[in-house]
């Protein structure tokens, strides 16, 4: 890792920063043919392809009680930490619970009213590390929101990572099965005999599970593609080196592509955080790991001219987690729009975030902070719009709708609204004649 400076930037580099991607065309072909074998063939693709990409012979598929033996069965100090995590992000993803309303405008009364989606399928990763966490973000939301059927899928070993299987329990999953990767995306999406088919797929994985999301996006919904991990630090002279760059080494162990920036205007500040790094990333666990995150065309500290080219940068980079460690942390944070979570203060790692202070830790990546937001409530409900119009109501509207009708040749949309203010077609009684020539029974 080096200081590179903004303005020096050449085309291929902004390429490697901004234009970020999933990293899931390889895999498209691969994954198709997973997909749609699960989906016709069901538990027996299922299995054999437990076989081939897990090495596990999975005997039965619905692991649910096994979930709930394992909450009881973890050390204390872990079910603890499990439950105070659940409970925080619990009560910040209540806060986010919309109310129905109805109000009168003009003779109209208008509202919206939110429910629930039926079933939502949650995938849980654990191939190559253990998320329990990334469980509780994906069913705690959709519980929050009234969800009657949550079911998690986690990839299957000889011994199931207790944690994530106590987590899922703690966090509410209704059932829990024994499926990992495009595989498990596929069954959540279309069902087979032991999978119930759900409504909207969510959660993060690898490139396997990354690319099934895309495919089967379209027959169910989804959340979103979620890339490896990014964060971005916006830093100005008062920021603590050694907190940027353990923030940037923590978000660099979870993969080899995950994406680690930080964005300074001050010189010295810029080579005190590569000196950190480079200290704290050397001879620690998953070293290698961070070494080729940190090393990779998309991380690199970088100096700006001012604070406010580091906001363009930011705006630009729309980070999956954008970390502002500055003196006027809140008017930089004005500034910026594009970031999936933010993190102030010296006192905010994003490992507060990931895990515990209740925030969502599911969010978008590849600039796709851009255009969405997170996992949340809202993630797991439908709205529908409700409205009842008085006879005055309609009567003030009334030419503004059929000028528009006709303007689109939609007499007959024109005509629904005339029948009812026209005295001699309008009925008060219960026959639904409204035609006013008698013979509408
Ligand atoms: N954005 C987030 O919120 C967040 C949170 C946690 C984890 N993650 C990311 O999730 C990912 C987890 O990846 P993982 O691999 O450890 O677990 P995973 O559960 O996503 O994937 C494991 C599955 O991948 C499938 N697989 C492996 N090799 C395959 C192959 N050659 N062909 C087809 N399928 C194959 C297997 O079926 C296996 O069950 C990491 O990239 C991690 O950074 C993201
Ligand atoms: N930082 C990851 C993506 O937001 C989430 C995570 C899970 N465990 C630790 N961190
Ligand atoms: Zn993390």
């Amino acid at each position: 890792m080096n200081v590179r400076e903004i303005a020096d930037l050449g085309p291929d580099e902004r390429d490697a920063l901004f234009e970020r991607d999933a990293g899931i065309e390889a895999v498209r072909s691969d994954v198709r043919d997973i997909v749609d074998r699960v989906s016709t063939e069901g538990d027996v693709a299922v299995r054999e392809f437990c076989r081939e990409f897990d090495d596990v012979e999975v005997g039965n598929l619905d692991i649910t009680d096994e979930a709930e033996r394992a909450y009881d069965a973890v050390d204390d100090d872990v079910r603890e930490a499990i439950d105070t995590a659940a409970d925080n992000i619990r009560e910040f993803h209540e806060r986010q619970v919309p109310d129905d309303w109805r109000e009168e405008f003009d003779g109209r009364e208008l509202g919206r009213r939110y429910r629930p989606l039926d079933r939502v399928g949650v995938y849980a990763p654990g191939g190559t590390a253990a998320y329990p966490s990334s469980a509780l973000m994906g069913v705690i939301p959709a519980k929050v929101a009234g969800v009657d059927h949550v079911a998690v899928a986690t990839p299957p070993a000889d011994e199931i990572n207790p944690v994530t299987l106590a987590a899922i329990h703690a966090a509410g999953a209704d059932v829990v099965y024994s499926v990992g990767g495009a595989q498990a995306i596929s069954a959540l999406a279309y069902g087979t005999e032991t999978v119930k088919a759900t409504q909207k797929v969510v959660g993060p994985g690898n490139k396997w599970v990354t690319a099934a999301k895309a495919e089967v996006r379209g027959d169910v919904e989804i959340d979103f593609l979620a890339g490896p991990s990014e964060i971005l630090v916006v830093a100005d002279e008062s920021a603590n080196p050694s907190f940027v760059a353990a923030d940037l080494v923590a978000q660099a162990e979870h993969d080899t592509d995950a994406s680690v920036v930080a964005v300074t205007d001050d010189e010295a500040t810029a080579e005190a955080i590569v000196e950190e790094v480079e200290r704290q990333a050397d001879g620690r666990e998953r070293a290698d790991i961070v070494a080729e995150a940190l090393d990779s065309d998309a991380s690199g500290v970088f100096l700006a001219r001012s604070m406010s080219e580091a906001v363009l940068f930011a705006e630009e980079y729309a980070a999956e987690h954008l970390t502002i460690q500055a003196r006027d942390d809140e008017e930089l944070l004005d500034r910026i729009s594009n970031a999936g979570s933010v993190f102030l203060g010296p006192y905010t790692p994003v490992a507060a975030g990931d895990y515990a202070s209740g925030t969502n830790h599911v969010l978008p990546t590849n600039g796709g902070a851009k255009l969405y937001g997170g996992l949340s409530v809202d993630t797991f409900l439908r709205s529908t719009t409700v409205q009842r119009l008085d006879r005055e109501g309609l009567d003030g509207l009334a030419s503004t709708i059929t000028t528009l009708a006709e303007a689109e040749g939609l007499e007959a949309h024109a005509e629904s609204v005339r029948r009812r203010l026209d005295d001699a077609g309008a009925h008060d009684d219960a026959t639904g004649d409204a035609t006013g020539d008698g013979d509408g029974e």
